[in-house]
């Protein structure tokens, strides 16, 4: 496996993903195996992105992470502890909103500690901090619909956050937003994640966004049976400013050498899915 750098690191383990084989069931009772025997450790505070050709089994990783799948083989371990059923100290962002339409910013931030059980009141004090912590202090009586889709996502953020989970899992969560408002939302994720420092794994398709944002970067092969194929250690200076950070030579070194091995394996991903002939 390719490796810029071995890293132990003394931070206790967020998530320890060990030898996890993951299979479907298809509908002609086949099995499917999408990740075979992938291994991957986020420490505590550390922000790991995980890139790889479409299909190949990232959102599957996470959705292990998250307990929202059980894996054929291997262990999950969250702090530790094996992981059985939802991880409830992972907060979760997806790619597609997940705000209630019917219900203004501030009642979307605010649902989550009102379902924990805080009461309304505060709740709602909670949330309009948050929403101002993500520029949006002024639209708390909007409706998802009066949003462009970069302030949704600040909501969405905004929403995960105020339960101060202690893991992040991100799956594409920039994905439809514009390459600037994609940077904007990548600046406003390090400012609030440098705040209160949670272990990430987040998933992209977009290596320079993963060089931009994370201490580690990990390839996954293309798949069936996908593995991890490598694990750099992203060693550029923070506070970072994702515009700016592109501009850097080592940036500019480190996305050659991880390009040069996930270029293969995305131009396998499209010849098994039939993409490019
Ligand atoms: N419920 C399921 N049943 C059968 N196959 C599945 C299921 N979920 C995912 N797969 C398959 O597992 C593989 C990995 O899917 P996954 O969504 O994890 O990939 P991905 O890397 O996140 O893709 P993308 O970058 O396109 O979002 C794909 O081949 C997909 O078709």
């Amino acid at each position: 496996m390719q490796q810029a750098a071995a890293r132990e690191s003394a931070a206790p383990r967020a998530v320890h993903l060990d030898d996890l084989t993951i299979a479907f069931r298809l509908a002609d009772r086949s099995t499917f195996t999408a990740v075979r025997d992938a291994s991957l450790s986020v420490a505590d505070g550390e922000f790991v992105a995980i890139v790889g050709p479409t299909g190949c089994g990232k959102s599957t990783l996470l959705n292990a992470a998250a307990g929202l799948l059980t894996p054929a083989a291997g262990t999950v371990e969250i702090f530790g502890q094996p992981l059985a059923g939802l991880n409830r100290t992972a907060g979760y962002l997806f790619q597609a909103d997940a705000l209630f339409p019917w219900k203004t910013s501030l009642e979307n931030v605010a649902i989550g500690l009102e379902v924990a059980g805080t009461p309304k009141a505060e709740a709602r004090a909670e949330a309009a901090r948050w929403l101002s912590r993500v520029g949006l202090g002024t639209f708390g009586d909007r409706y998802p619909h009066m949003l462009s889709g970069g302030q949704r996502k600040r909501i969405g953020l905004a929403q995960v956050l105020i339960r101060h989970p202690k893991i992040l899992l991100m799956d594409e969560p920039f994905g439809p937003l514009d390459a600037q408002t994609r940077q904007i939302m990548g600046n406003l994720l390090l400012e609030l994640w440098s705040a209160d420092r949670k272990g990430v794994m987040f998933v992209t398709h977009d290596l320079e966004e993963a060089i931009a944002l994370a201490d580690r970067v990990v390839i996954m092969s293309a798949g069936p049976a996908a593995r991890i194929i490598g694990d750099w250690t992203i060693p550029l200076a923070r506070p970072r400013e994702v515009a700016e950070i592109k501009l850097d030579k080592a940036f500019h070194d480190l996305h050659r050498e991880i390009w040069a091995v996930l270029r293969d394996e995305v131009m396998k991903g499209y010849a098994q899915t039939g993409g490019l002939g």
